[in-house]
């Protein structure tokens, strides 16, 4: 009988902490072979096999050596367990297994020990899954098969426990004398209310725990093909009217809309869920990212999907705080175009930088030339000596497109803006709008009622990105 020794599956209570040293081991080569071609003593239940030899040249000094994955090329994370059946510098799967990795038998692959990642919650805490009769030789399935969803999901949870499940994953499981495909449609760590405030967070795969949820739904007949049937390809056409329906079904208890969300569509009809936090630096966005918005807001914007999806890359890493990301120079002028539709500022001048041609937006600007070209159209405020230039925003100013051409030009407007805002909300626009500042010796030919020293004092925090003026006295002057 062969030896089997099981490496075991990395405890659902978090012993993440080996993953130090895991990090290191080297990837392996190795075969593919298929489960049904190696005489194993005892069902894999989901792992994958791999000789003891190859598990203890992957950890000598880490054990239980548990999850691997393809060095690259998808997603899926197995726990292997170490099988002296399986020929040295192979590795055993299923037909499911093989799918999911996208590999053929007799292969050779690159397979590396699975780090789960280390700042980042990797249990999960929702699963959604849909159900589907697996096309099979055997298994009569034509007609409907009614399966219970919450004793299925009992199941699954059961014989998955301790498995990494990673979205568009597929499993095989016999539940009450049927042979169905689960396929994992989406994991999530955090919960829906959590989901919903994070930005930045996204989960595509992680553990199963015994506290995981599981949601289900019966995929549907005419929906049947899909990403399966490559694994199922040599077996026979199953009769178009056999279904799955789940009944007893665990549903997600019935949350009203998030407010927090804008629906954006893209030119191209994608459609984007996305956080209004992430929208706000898009000011042409600004009606419909405003907090006080009590529906869901669905926005048309003019760029494609693939540029909005690299925009959205870019917000997130702003609202995250990290460094912007280093798109290719050929997206560059795609995703400039995009910054001006959307009004996004930061990322037209980091276009404008890479492009090498950053104009000198930011510079000091005459009093002359302010009211000149507020005489020629444009829409040029003054506020505590920063030049802003609102004139594309005009129709999303929350107060009306009129107030501010009617009221506040050719003046410094600190006063009215003071008097005017009753919340901090205003502050936050000011960096998209900014173009400089007015020249310092020309402070004094500015009208202005002076606005309070405490409102001065909260904008000047709100506004460090501005630049620095030599000798700049900010002082004010009266009409
Ligand atoms: C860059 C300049 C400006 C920005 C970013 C801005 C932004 C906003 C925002 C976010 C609101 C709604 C929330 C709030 O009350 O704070 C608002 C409302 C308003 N703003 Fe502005 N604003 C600007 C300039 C001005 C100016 C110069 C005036 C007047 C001359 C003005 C007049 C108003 C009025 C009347 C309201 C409606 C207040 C209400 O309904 O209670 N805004 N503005």
């Amino acid at each position: 009988m062969p030896s089997m020794r099981g490496i075991g599956p990395l405890s659902y209570s978090g012993n993440t902490k080996q993953t130090a040293k895991l990090e290191e081991l080297p990837e392996l080569p190795l075969r593919v072979i298929s489960l049904e071609d190696v005489s194993v003593a005892t069902c894999a239940g989901g792992c994958v096999l791999i000789h003891p030899e190859t598990s203890e040249a992957w950890s000598p000094a880490v054990q239980p050596t548990s999850l691997v994955a393809l060095s690259s090329g998808s997603d899926c994370v197995f726990t292997a367990r170490a099988d002296a059946a399986v020929p040295i510098g192979c590795i055993a799967l299923d037909e499911a297994q093989q799918h999911n990795l996208h590999v053929a038998p007799a292969e050779v692959y690159n397979f590396s020990v699975f780090c789960p990642p280390k700042n980042e919650e990797f249990e999960l805490c929702e699963v959604d899954a849909e159900v589907r009769l697996l096309k099979s030789r055997e298994a009569s399935c034509s007609g409907r098969v009614e399966v219970d969803g919450g004793k299925l999901a009992s199941r699954f949870q059961k014989q998955y426990l301790g498995h990494v499940l990673a979205v568009t994953q597929q499993l095989v499981l016999t539940h009450e004398g049927a042979n169905l495909v689960i396929r994992v449609t989406g994991a999530h760590a955090l919960d829906e209310e959590a989901r919903e405030e994070a930005v930045g967070y996204h989960c595509f795969r992680g553990l199963l725990t015994p506290e995981t949820q599981i949601f289900l739904t019966a995929k549907s007949p005419g929906d049947q093909g899909g990403a399966a049937s490559s694994c199922t390809a040599s077996h026979h056409r199953e009769p178009r009217n056999s279904e799955v329906v789940v009944v007893n079904n665990r549903t997600r208890a019935f949350r009203t809309p998030s407010h927090n969300i804008v629906n954006v569509y893209t030119r191209d009809g994608e459609w984007f869920p996305t956080k209004k936090r992430l929208l706000r630096p898009c000011i042409l966005l600004t009606s419909a990212v405003r907090d006080d918005a009590q529906e869901v807001v669905n926005v048309t914007v003019d760029v494609d999907t693939l540029v909005f999806d690299r925009v959205l890359i870019y917000l997130e890493a702003e609202a995250t705080g990290r460094p912007a990301p280093q798109f290719a120079a050929h997206h560059l002028e795609d995703l400039l175009a995009a910054a001006q539709t959307l009004g996004l500022r930061s990322l037209q001048d980091y276009c404008q930088t890479r492009l090498g041609g950053m104009d000198a937006r930011l510079r000091l600007h005459s009093w002359s030339e302010i009211q000149q070209r507020n005489g020629e159209g444009a829409c040029l405020l003054i506020l505590d000596g920063m030049i802003l230039d609102v004139k594309r925003w005009l129709p999303e100013h929350p107060g009306g497109s009129t107030i501010i051409p009617n009221q506040a030009l050719n003046l410094d407007c600190a006063r009215f803006f003071e008097v005017y805002h009753a919340s901090r909300e205003s502050f936050l626009y000011l960096k998209e709008f900014y173009i400089g500042e007015l020249r310092p010796e020309d402070r004094p030919l500015v009208p202005c009622a002076p606005p309070s020293q405490d409102f001065l004092q909260q904008l000047r925090q709100y506004t460090t990105f501005r630049m620095p003026v030599d000798g700049h006295v900010r002082a004010f002057k009266s009409f």
